[in-house]
């Protein structure tokens, strides 16, 4: 399982997304085919793409190296993936909800191709205060749409109108939400799967 997920990490982080999926269920999911090569696609992006924009513009992103495993894992830490998002939205014009929306789909369409809906319905989404919990609102909107019964707990909410938006739509699909004291000790007793959208590439101090 954990290959899996970590490929679909590099897929997503392509989209600006650092998220990361859990999947709670302990029960080896239905195989469906993959992308092809989620390695070559960002490869092919940070080596062409960027290096080639940034060496024909004189833009420094020669930092931007992707560390790969011989099982063809792709990586990119902290630093790099803050790097993809600055020359997404600097020099090739991206806006954040533009990258939020791919980001938030990308998240559920991996879902959707490794889970099936019928054995992996209940999905709960924990949202962060930044544009990570942002994805996340994201990911639950295209859940519901490919049918599965996703909850949000978002307890840090920001006003910003991008943001406010986000929760409208989800609130009118009706959507719960819950509360951090909702929640049960056993995630995996009521749900399917987590989605962790807590933090991205700013988040700061230490893990533990
Ligand atoms: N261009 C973009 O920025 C896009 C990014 N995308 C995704 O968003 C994240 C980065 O988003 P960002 O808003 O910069 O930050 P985070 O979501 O990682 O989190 C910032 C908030 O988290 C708080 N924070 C950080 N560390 C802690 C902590 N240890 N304890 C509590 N709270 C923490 C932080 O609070 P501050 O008080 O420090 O301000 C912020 O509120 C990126 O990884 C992508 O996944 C989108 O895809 C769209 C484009």
């Amino acid at each position: 399982m954990v290959p899996l997920l970590t490929k679909y990490k590099a897929m997503i982080l392509t989209h600006s997304s650092s998220f990361i999926t859990h999947i709670l269920s302990t029960s080896t999911p239905a195989s469906s085919p993959l992308h092809p090569s989620p390695k070559g696609f960002i490869d092919s992006i940070l080596r062409h793409k960027f290096r080639g924009y940034c060496s024909n513009r004189g833009v420094m992103a020669s930092s931007i190296k992707v560390v790969q495993n011989p099982d063809t894992i792709s990586y990119l830490n902290q630093r790099q993936a803050a790097e993809v998002d600055e020359i997404l939205m600097g020099p090739l014009g991206f806006s954040v909800d533009q990258l939020m929306e791919l980001a938030g789909l990308s998240v559920a369409t991996a879902i959707a191709e490794v889970y099936n809906v019928k054995d992996y319905n209940r999905v709960l989404t924990i949202c962060g205060p930044g544009n990570n919990g942002g994805d996340g609102l994201v990911a639950a909107r295209h859940l519901y749409h490919f049918g599965y019964k996703p909850f949000v707990c978002y307890p840090k909410r920001t006003a910003k109108p991008l943001y406010t938006g986000l929760v409208t739509q989800l609130e009118s699909l009706g959507i719960p939400f819950l509360s951090v004291d909702d929640l049960p000790i056993n995630l995996s007793e009521d749900f399917n799967i987590l989605v962790d959208a807590m933090f991205g590439f700013s988040f700061h101090g230490k893990y533990f």
